[in-house]
């Protein structure tokens, strides 16, 4: 029997999302998400796609990834579909932080796994649990192949003008102190969906993407190859997140530091835990933040006003990194799903030859799904929503590596 199939693994801080895909069709047979580890009601969602089933639900407690996954594996297990069956070609993991290391996807062994390990320190959110995801599949099946597809792989190609930051040279290189970028998966997949949206060839497209999730980054995309990322030795620089900051002057750490009396350790946990829209007004949801808005809650709009504003300055900084745009592409939970963010973000951006068809941004059903052009016709520049695909795009890297295939076309 021939595998044909991937198991995608999507580990984030507190989170795991699980997708299993048949590689010959591309057609999802399971999908789930386990949420909250680590609280005492963890929550387990399991999609049986393959046979229609009922999607189950499990609340217990998962005390940590490991127990995570081994549930999730034990619902894969009772639709018939275990990490064991023969079909199972293999498994790709999302992986954070790759550093320079890792320019493509890579077959797991020991010393890829150090590596990973190595670089914890700079995606202390992300690379420990990413690990835990691989070492916990290798314990359930030996034998499989385990791919790492690495968020920071796409933003390679940044020139050194982009990727550097001006501080000393030496003291720089000896820390690996650079700009890698994350996300990247989503900023490839997205920006080649937008070429296709188009009817162009990624070759010939210029596009800014905006993937604003829960985490949130943009990225200057010329001809299909990364120039230009708004995040940076982490995944806190940029724009404002749900929790994390984005940019702030670097002496607002000193300060804290001298003056708040408070430890290196705080200011990591404040900035990346405690600031963006849930510092700003309590909610990182952005559907609470605009139910809020409409009943006239001040620090609610501050929050948006905040938000927005940076996005507006990273379109304006990466038209001028592209020279030429072709397209704004929205993508990830919010860029997908809010139709005032994506109309605030382009507003009054003519100048730039942006602009927003109000009936198209706020379509719902079934002209809201899949990649669409929310931009009137004629304008200059393309707006877009395209919708994001990590696990199909992690899937096509791992099967390409494990089969000696092409990647991509994706459809
Ligand atoms: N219908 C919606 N309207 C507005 N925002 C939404 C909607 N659905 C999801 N979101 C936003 O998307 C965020 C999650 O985005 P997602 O890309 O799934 O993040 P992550 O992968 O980082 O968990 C939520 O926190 C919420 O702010
Ligand atoms: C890198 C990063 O920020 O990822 P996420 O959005 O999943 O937190
Ligand atoms: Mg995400």
């Amino acid at each position: 029997m021939t595998a044909t199939r991937v198991l995608v693994l999507n580990s984030g801080s507190s989170s795991v999302k699980y997708q299993l895909l048949e590689m010959t069709d591309e057609s999802r047979l399971a999908a789930g998400l386990v949420e909250r580890i680590g609280e005492r009601q963890s929550r387990l969602t399991h999609t049986p796609l393959a046979t229609g089933g009922e999607r189950r639900e499990r609340v217990e407690e998962f005390a940590d990834h490991e127990a995570a996954l081994r549930a999730a594996a034990e619902e894969l297990e009772a639709d018939g579909l275990g990490l064991d069956a023969p079909e199972l070609a293999a498994i790709g993991h999302r992986v954070v932080h790759g550093g320079r290391s890792f320019t493509r996807p890579t077959l797991v062994d020991d010393d890829v796994l150090a590596e990973i390990r190595r670089l914890v320190p700079v995606a202390p959110l992300h690379n420990p649990a990413n690990l835990t995801g691989i070492t916990t599949a290798q314990v359930l099946n030996p034998g499989l192949p385990q791919v790492a597809v690495f968020d920071t792989t796409f933003h390679t190609t940044m020139p050194e003008h982009a990727a550097r930051y001006a501080i000393d040279v030496e003291t720089a290189d000896a820390h690996r102190v650079r700009r890698y970028g994350f996300h990247g998966t989503s900023h490839a997949y997205v920006s080649r969906r937008t070429a296709e949206l188009l009817g162009a060839d990624p070759a010939d497209v210029n596009v800014i993407v905006l993937h604003l999730g829960n985490g949130a980054s943009v990225s200057a995309v010329r001809g299909g190859r990364c120039v230009d990322t708004s995040m940076g030795l982490t995944p806190l620089e940029g724009l404002v997140m749900g929790t994390r900051s984005g940019d702030v002057d670097p002496a607002v750490v000193f300060h804290l530091v001298r003056v708040a009396g408070m430890t290196v350790d705080e200011v990591d946990e404040l900035l990346n835990k405690r600031s963006g829209l849930v510092g700003l007004c309590g909610d990182n949801d952005m559907r609470e933040i605009r139910r809020r808005i409409e009943e006239g809650d001040e620090r609610a709009r501050l929050a948006f006003d905040i938000y927005i504003h940076r996005i507006r300055k990273y379109i304006g900084a990466y038209c001028a990194v592209l020279g030429r745009v072709d397209a704004v592409a929205f993508t990830a939970g919010v860029g997908e799903n809010s139709p005032p963010v994506r109309e605030a973000a382009l507003a009054g951006l003519e100048g730039l030859g942006l602009a927003v068809d109000p009936a198209a941004n706020a379509a719902e059903g079934p002209a809201a799904e899949g990649p669409r052009l929310i931009s009137p016709r004629g304008a200059r520049v393309a707006a877009a929503v395209v919708p994001t695909d990590e696990e199909l795009e992690i899937a096509h890297q791992t099967y390409a590596l494990v089969t000696g295939a092409d990647a991509h076309r994706t459809a």
